[in-house]
């Protein structure tokens, strides 16, 4: 979709901020990080000794087989899981503090609105919640739609939307209160790989224009070392990081740069890492 022109206007997190802060403290900092749930079935060890720092304004993509522990770890970004061991902190604040302090918004893989509300009525849901005023409730849906292309759909209700407009709805009332982290978790997983691929783009460009930190689940290589500006490899059981890998690649990517020499480098070393988990189990 063609973003730039409408983004323009928008005033969600206008201007583009400073990407390279040298010495300043992480957006997102883990230390050896545990968490193990306790099931009738005895414990599951689902975080093991994770170690991360994430920047402001990076786009953090999070690889692993399934079980691995991703969704874990965002959530305990998200403080809706609590560690078990080790330190978590978002914003310089405990995750439950953040989470108070609106420090992010979240996208699931499932779209998740209401089918009762429209599409307008389900991104205003969290600003009503949260005692916006009604005029800047609407002035902000009609922002983040514009933002996420779309304008003129307000009053659809989701089951007329196609998935792929749907997911770009949940992003738009992830978008809607401002928050400065974006959490991703497989938000496209579901969607075939052309509607797959426009969405990459113009996730690219929201986040070039609006400088959110992101972090983001996915299960799909090109898709991670597309996105990413750091790629996070997990193996399973218990969840570890097995490499980061900090990207090279410019910040303008255009669909063809996956047949570019170093895309395919990347993906080699994701595909390494992920392999490597596997056979240290
Ligand atoms: N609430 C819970 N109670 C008990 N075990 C849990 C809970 N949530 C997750 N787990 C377990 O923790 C491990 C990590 O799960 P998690 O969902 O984080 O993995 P994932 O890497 O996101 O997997 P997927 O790619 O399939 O979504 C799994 O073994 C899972 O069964």
């Amino acid at each position: 979709m063609a973003l730039p022109h409408i983004m323009e206007r928008s005033a969600v997190t206008e201007a583009r901020p400073d990407r390279s802060p040298a010495g300043s403290a992480p957006v997102i900092s883990a230390t050896d990080l545990d968490l193990t749930f306790r099931t009738n079935d005895g414990p599951v060890h689902a975080l093991k000794g994770v170690n991360l720092a994430i920047g402001k304004g990076e786009f953090v993509s999070f690889i692993g087989p399934s079980g691995c522990g991703k969704t874990t770890f965002l959530r305990c970004v998200a403080g809706l899981e609590h560690p078990t061991g080790g330190t978590l902190t978002v914003n310089g604040m405990s995750p439950d503090e953040a989470r108070r302090a609106r420090a992010y918004g979240y996208v699931f893989q499932a779209a998740g609105l209401y089918p009762w509300r429209t599409i307008g009525g389900n991104i205003r849901l969290p600003l009503e919640i949260m005692g916006f005023p009604k005029a800047e409730q609407a002035e902000r849906t009609r922002r983040v739609l514009e933002l996420v292309d779309l304008a003129g759909f307000e009053k659809k209700y989701p089951w007329q939307l196609s998935g792929g407009m749907q997911q770009r709805a949940s992003i738009a009332r992830a978008l809607a209160f401002d928050a400065d982290i974006l959490l991703m978790d497989e938000p496209f997983g579901a969607l075939d790989e052309i509607v797959r691929d426009r969405l990459n783009e113009e996730l690219l460009r929201l986040w070039d224009r609006t400088g959110k930190t992101i972090g983001f689940v996915t299960h799909s290589i090109p898709e991670a070392v597309y996105l990413s500006t750091k790629i996070v490899v997990m193996s399973p059981r218990p969840g570890r990081i097995t490499d980061v890998i900090d990207s090279p690649l410019p910040r303008e990517r255009p669909l063809d740069i996956r047949d570019s020499r170093a895309f395919i480098e990347i993906a080699h070393r994701v595909r390494e890492g992920l392999r490597a988990g596997m056979v240290d189990d």
